[in-house]
């Protein structure tokens, strides 16, 4: 089946996770049908239903399920912690327990964890983290510079550790970092404040969406850079501007547990999807 066989509309879910909201097509047992066109017609908060992220579940590939990630501009994304603890909490709800989710990052684990998903996340990328910086003579040139941290969580992040987290003006700084020339693929941008060794306060300015209430992979990197740096532990509680995650960061990747939602269900009409 392709978009063309939807013309009484498509079939979707909205979900979020903190704040961090998805529009979820779910394509098992038939082809993906996204295109970058139909994510930003989608994702217009506008013209269309609106989102952070959209996530299009597919049949697995020695796994569960399938997931392709696609940010509000258009672009694909690798990894989104936040939609994959929906998709798993959606999919968990058809029985079991625990689910393996293939995505551009790898195979990852979910598991239900009381009234919340858990999902390793995978292992940090902390190559990703010594090449950019590593290449760069000097990063000072970044605003709020003073040395921040590159992690990559299948998808790349720049964390900078700030005195007060609520005083970044996310809406200028956020896009000046994910454009600087030193990111080619350009970055998601973490600003964190570090409470005491157990607890963060973070706020995030995401690669191709802008200003969300809360970024998964993000928590992941900014707890990993964290550790790193020696300022916390590995196992870290993180507030975001839309709720609190728990970040675990173990010998087999880093584990982030934290409630869904799954707000309504609609159906996107041929006007948007272009069937
Ligand atoms: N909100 C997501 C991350 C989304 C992807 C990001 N904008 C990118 O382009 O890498 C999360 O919860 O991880």
């Amino acid at each position: 089946m392709q978009i063309n066989d939807f013309p009484h509309g498509l079939p979707f879910m909205k979900m979020h996770g903190l704040g961090n909201d998805f529009v979820v097509i779910d394509s098992r047992g038939r082809e993906a049908v996204t295109t970058p066109a139909l994510a930003r017609a989608v994702g217009s908060r506008h013209f269309g239903v609106g989102f952070d992220q959209l996530a299009e579940i597919r049949d697995g590939d020695g796994s569960d399920i399938t997931l392709d990630f696609w940010n509000s501009d258009g672009t694909r994304a690798q990894a989104c912690g936040n939609a994959t603890r929906c998709v798993a909490a959606h999919v968990l709800a058809e029985g079991g327990d625990s689910i393996t989710i293939r995505t551009a990052r790898g195979l990852l684990q979910a598991r239900r964890e009381g009234d919340q998903i858990s999902v390793n996340m995978g292992p940090p990328q902390l190559d990703w983290h010594e090449v950019p910086l590593a290449r760069a003579v000097d990063v000072k040139h970044l605003p709020l510079a003073g040395d921040p941290v590159a992690v990559g969580m299948g998808n790349p992040h720049c964390v900078f550790f700030v005195d007060d987290a609520e005083a970044v003006p996310l809406m200028q700084r956020g896009p000046e970092v994910e454009k600087d020339p030193l990111f080619p693929e350009q970055v998601n941008v973490e600003f964190a404040q570090v409470r005491s060794r157990d607890e963060i306060r973070m706020r995030v300015w995401e690669r191709g969406t802008g200003v969300t209430l809360a970024c998964g992979s993000g928590a992941c990197a900014t707890a990993v850079a964290a550790a790193l740096r020696g300022l916390t532990e590995r196992r870290v509680r993180m507030e975001l501007d839309g709720g609190w995650l728990t970040l675990d960061w173990r010998d087999d990747g880093v584990w982030m547990t934290g409630p869904t939602a799954h707000v309504f269900d609609g159906v996107l009409p041929a006007a948007i999807t272009g069937a």
